[in-house]
């Protein structure tokens, strides 16, 4: 049966004494998880909250303040928390549009375990529910020159409300007609190593003699406007979200001859003479080890273009015959106002609320289905499922009978 909720920071406007030492204002939530507490905010002055997060280990008696990965959620009045799992607490934003108003704080997923190891030191990640079934992330690889870049600009075109372009970082020149926030972010490479080592980007390669990377806020956005994510990085950076938490399918891109990648390239006109001729040596080995490497769900010669489009729509189920990322997400549930308690049956949390009006008041419940969950840091928790249970008018039975 349910859970205990956490305390619930709209009724602490007083402060209370946490235990740990730790100076509190009020308006935190304190999670238990194994033998840790996870106090967040904490920052309240009757004001916003702005998610900030401490951790009480309780063997070693003092807190700490982790490195905090992924986009922290945007201040509130007032917040819940529950924990999942043992490696994960789901933070419900009183007063919030629903788009907004269910986060996930990782504190022992795979993904935190190996940010915790690779950063030497106590790691959090924020991931953003998302409601709705958006298929998984698309990435796109192959050598250059092959036309990833033109499919993907295809495929926007003509779906631009079911596709997002993931924008990278790099440190390469932008071309004449290329935007900076649209086609790249271009970076200084101090600024990008720096990003890297904080643990802001969810890849990053060096490609013929640039860095090149994906940042989590880059997955995040497109994620964030209900769009599938389109990655278009090379094979090492595949290598790498393949081994991430970021469940996608993998599409590899192939030329029809190395002649013929060759003639693109400097069709393109696009690179010096030197870089087309490091590009032509790189793209041998990106080949060899993109059929050989186990990384890639798919291969697409790309010979006649046309021909190629159509099978990467088929491919994605877009040819016409299924679409598979239209179902619309019924927006006719109300938010979970700043007063709410929370509890948890299996899969399902249940936010409960009064609402009243002259003649009655009423229990309300929003009911989040977790059982389809996907996903998460780096990026956002998709396909979560959200739905009213109607109101009981003067009393609280139909609380009592879940929970
Ligand atoms: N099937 C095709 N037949 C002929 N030309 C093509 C075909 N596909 C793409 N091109 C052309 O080849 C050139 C390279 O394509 P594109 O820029 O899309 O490659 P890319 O794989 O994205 O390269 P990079 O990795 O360097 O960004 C472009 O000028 C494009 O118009
Ligand atoms: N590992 C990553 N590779 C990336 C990323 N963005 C682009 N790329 C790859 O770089 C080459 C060259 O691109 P160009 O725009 O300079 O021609 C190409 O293979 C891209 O796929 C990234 O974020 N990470």
């Amino acid at each position: 049966m349910g859970e205990a909720p956490a305390f619930f920071a709209h009724d602490l406007k007083e402060g209370f004494l946490n235990g740990f030492g730790l100076k509190s204002k009020g308006c935190e939530t304190a999670t238990v998880i194994c033998n840790k507490t996870y106090l967040v905010d904490g920052g309240c002055d009757g004001l916003l909250l702005s998610f900030q997060v401490q951790i009480f280990d309780h063997f070693k008696g003092t807190p700490i303040k982790p490195v905090v990965l992924g986009t922290i959620p945007n201040s509130c009045k007032g917040h819940s928390a529950i924990a999942l799992n043992e490696d994960c607490i789901l933070f419900i934003k009183g007063g919030s549009p629903l788009d907004d108003a269910f986060w996930f704080l990782e504190v022992d997923t795979p993904y935190v375990q190996e940010q915790r190891k690779s950063l030497g030191c106590e790691v959090v990640a924020w991931s953003k529910g998302v409601r709705g079934t958006v298929e998984k992330p698309i990435v796109v690889s192959g050598p250059s020159g092959v036309g990833k870049g033109t499919l993907i600009s295809m495929l926007m075109k003509e779906f631009p409300s079911l596709f997002g372009f993931s924008v990278s970082h790099t440190t390469r020149s932008p071309r004449n007609m290329e935007k900076d926030g649209l086609h790249y972010h271009f970076t200084e490479r101090s600024v990008m190593e720096k990003d890297i080592k904080e643990g802001k980007f969810l890849e990053f390669a060096s490609v013929h003699g640039n860095l090149y990377g994906t940042s989590v806020e880059a997955v995040e956005v497109v994620a964030d406007a209900g769009k599938r994510c389109i990655l278009d990085i090379d094979v090492q950076g595949a290598r790498s979200v393949r081994a991430s938490s970021l469940d996608a399918i993998f599409i590899f891109i192939c030329p029809p001859s190395m002649a013929e990648l060759e003639k693109r390239l400097r069709a393109r006109g696009t690179e010096t003479e030197e870089q087309i001729l490091k590009r032509l040596r790189n793209a041998e080995a990106e080949i060899k080890e993109g059929e050989s490497s186990g990384i890639f769900d798919h291969f697409l010669f790309n010979d006649n273009l046309e021909e190629c489009y159509l099978s990467l729509k088929k491919l994605l189920g877009i040819d016409g015959s299924v679409n598979t990322c239209t179902e619309s997400i019924s927006e006719d549930l109300d938010l979970p106002p700043i007063v709410h308690s929370v509890s948890r049956i299996d899969n399902k949390i249940i936010i409960s609320y009064r609402t009243s009006d002259l003649n009655n008041e009423s229990q309300k419940m929003i009911v989040l289905d977790l059982s389809s969950i996907k996903g998460g840091a780096p990026g956002r928790t998709r396909g979560l499922e959200a739905y009213a249970i109607d109101s009981v008018t003067n009393g609280s039975t139909m609380i009592n009978q879940i929970s």
